[in-house]
């Protein structure tokens, strides 16, 4: 559905590029997630695939055109929601459809199956300002998965989240993205968040923005094959893998200092 290749941007005014020559795909059954340190690229990324960032060399395509502005097939979630607070949750959750000119039937429809999904249906009278930082991703993720988009951009989604509510919550995007069936790029600095969510990782490394490393981690299989959460998080293979990718990190955090 997405394809970069040899993407470039370099900001005006900058001698270094943000990104260089960065290729990847993203087909629906995918949840591909970029990992790296702080200004490696991540946000630069996710913005060129939004639409809001032009690329400087390369291109981005969209089911074989080209991305030149933002559009509904591909929904961004950012780490602070931008939700609306005079609106309540279900509102909040509407408000892309009815931009689109859905009909209110298939708007009530797809409002209640959605927020059935992300587990919300309770609270969808609720003003967003009353529910927990967990609860409002939550209802971020329901947006944009109630409007017509193909593949969600997700933005360090729970990066100001607690430990706890944080793995709830990677739980349950496997949950919806498994039975939404649209393609997910997501951004972290997390490495466990990375190697449990994704079906492809690439590790980016900055100065110029690039990528460095791919994998192609299971775990997120297994979990969908019924295997606990910490009984993987704590095999020796996702150990050994998360150590080796913070090993990884670290020489990138030597080598930039030299
Ligand atoms: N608008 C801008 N103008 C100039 N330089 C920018 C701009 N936005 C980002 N940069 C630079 O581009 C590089 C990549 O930044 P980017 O925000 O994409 O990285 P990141 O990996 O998302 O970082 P973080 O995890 O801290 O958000 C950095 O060197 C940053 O300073």
């Amino acid at each position: 559905m997405l394809q970069v290749d040899k993407l470039g941007v370099t900001y005006p005014g900058q001698l270094q590029p943000a990104l260089h020559q960065v290729s990847l795909s993203l087909a629906r059954d995918e949840l591909l997630v970029a990992l790296g340190p702080s200004g490696c690229g991540k946000s630069t990324l996710l913005g060129v695939l939004a639409g809001f960032i032009a690329p400087s060399q390369g291109r981005v395509l969209f089911a074989g055109q080209p991305v030149t502005a933002p559009g509904v097939e591909r929904a961004v979630v950012f780490q602070h929601d931008a939700l609306l607070p005079w609106l309540n949750v279900h509102d909040n959750v509407a408000f892309g459809l009815k931009l689109q000119g859905a009909d209110a039937l298939t708007r009530e429809r797809i409002v209640a199956d959605t927020l059935r999904l992300v587990g919300l249906a309770d609270v969808a009278g609720k003003r967003t300002w009353q529910l927990s930082g967990g609860m409002r991703q939550r209802v971020g993720i329901a947006r944009a998965l109630a409007s017509r988009s193909q593949v969600l951009l997700l933005d360090e989604p729970f990066g100001a989240l607690d430990a706890f509510t944080r793995e709830q919550m990677q739980q349950l995007l496997l949950r919806v993205w498994q039975q939404s069936q649209r393609g997910v790029f997501l951004i972290t600095h997390d490495i466990e968040e990375a190697l449990f969510l994704a079906t492809e990782l690439v590790l980016m490394s900055p100065g110029p923005g690039r990528i460095v490393q791919r994998l192609r981690p299971t775990f997120n299989q297994r979990y969908r094959a019924g295997e606990d959460v910490r009984a993987i998080k704590s095999d020796p293979e996702f150990i050994a893998l998360r150590e080796s990718l913070l090993h990884s990190l670290f020489r990138q955090g030597h080598e930039e200092a030299a």
